[in-house]
């Protein structure tokens, strides 16, 4: 079976309370974009994990698609599984790309050995994962709360709009980014800053996230600048970061940018 793991870019993000078990409480609404990994998994006779692409650091032992099949084969003793990743998101970028692999092996699990797992049910699962997990097992857009695994409705509308996302090579783990932040209580709420036109955005939308970020890599406010100056309706860092989004009204025009930047465009 095979399936294509995609990308989130967050369009808002508040940062509101330390929690008792060091997580943040949070506020923003998680839209899904297709910059695509490629995820293949057959049964086999013993269990096999391959990768493609962009190099993932560390041991592969540690990678998220494996722990997410770890989860599902002592509960339900599934079968061994050749597992291949072709790896295209970049990671450290704020795109949720290793969140979203690992919910795509929960669901592609669920369908494969049909082990009828409710929506409820593979969420669960996925908030062992990672807190930005459970996102992907629906895949549309919400409004995330809590931890960023609790979801409500978010009614927004960007058809005819597309955008541009790029990553300028600056890795920065999402640990690093959240030790920057002083959480704060927001005067608006994401539905209430969701639903004003998208022109207003850029006054009343932030991601809490780059006020330390940006001091630290200037690169990262010239490239949401860059975007603005290319006629982005509206611009922003992703989650924690480093990747910078630009959404543009009808076709987004083609940038040039440094040659080791990873660039993705398309439709939202
Ligand atoms: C910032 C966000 C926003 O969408 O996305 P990314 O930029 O990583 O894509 C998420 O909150 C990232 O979620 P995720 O990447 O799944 O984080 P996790 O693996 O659960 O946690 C990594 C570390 O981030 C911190 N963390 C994460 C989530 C949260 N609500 N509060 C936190 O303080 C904790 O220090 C934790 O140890
Ligand atoms: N399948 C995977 N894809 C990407 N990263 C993974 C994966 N499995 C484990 N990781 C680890 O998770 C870290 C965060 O990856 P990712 O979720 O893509 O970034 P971000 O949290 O910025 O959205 C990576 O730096 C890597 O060490």
């Amino acid at each position: 079976m095979l399936d294509f793991p995609n990308a989130k870019i967050n369009l808002g993000l508040q940062i509101i309370s330390k929690r008792p078990d060091g997580f943040h409480n949070l506020e923003s609404c998680f839209y899904p974009v297709q910059w695509c990994d490629a995820l293949e998994m057959l049964p086999a006779p013993e269990n096999r994990f391959s990768m493609s692409g962009l190099p993932v650091p560390g041991n592969p032992e540690t990678n998220l698609c494996l722990k997410a099949y770890k989860l599902l084969e002592q509960e339900y003793n599934l079968p061994p599984v050749h597992m291949h990743l072709h790896k295209v998101i970049p990671m450290g970028a704020g795109l949720g790309g290793g969140s979203s692999d690992a919910a795509f092996v929960l669901r592609i699990l669920n369908k494969l050995f049909d082990l009828k797992l409710a929506v409820d049910a593979l969420q669960g699962y996925a908030r062992k994962l990672g807190s930005d997990c459970a996102f992907f097992v629906e895949n549309k857009p919400v409004i995330a709360v809590e931890r960023g695994d609790v979801f409500e409705p978010a009614i927004i509308d960007l058809k005819g709009y597309s955008c541009v996302i790029v990553y300028p090579g600056i890795h920065i783990t999402t640990a690093e980014a959240y030790a920057g932040v002083t959480p704060e209580k927001p005067t608006c709420t994401m539905e209430m800053v969701l639903k004003q036109d998208i022109k207003l955005w850029k006054d009343i939308m932030h991601n809490d996230f780059e006020k330390s970020l940006f001091p630290k890599y200037p690169e990262l406010a010239r490239l949401k600048e860059n975007l603005y100056e290319a006629g982005a309706a509206y611009a922003s860092m992703t989650g924690s970061g480093s990747a910078v989004y630009g959404i543009f009204k009808g076709d987004a025009p083609d940038l040039i940018f440094p040659q080791n930047y990873l660039v993705w465009k398309g439709l939202l």
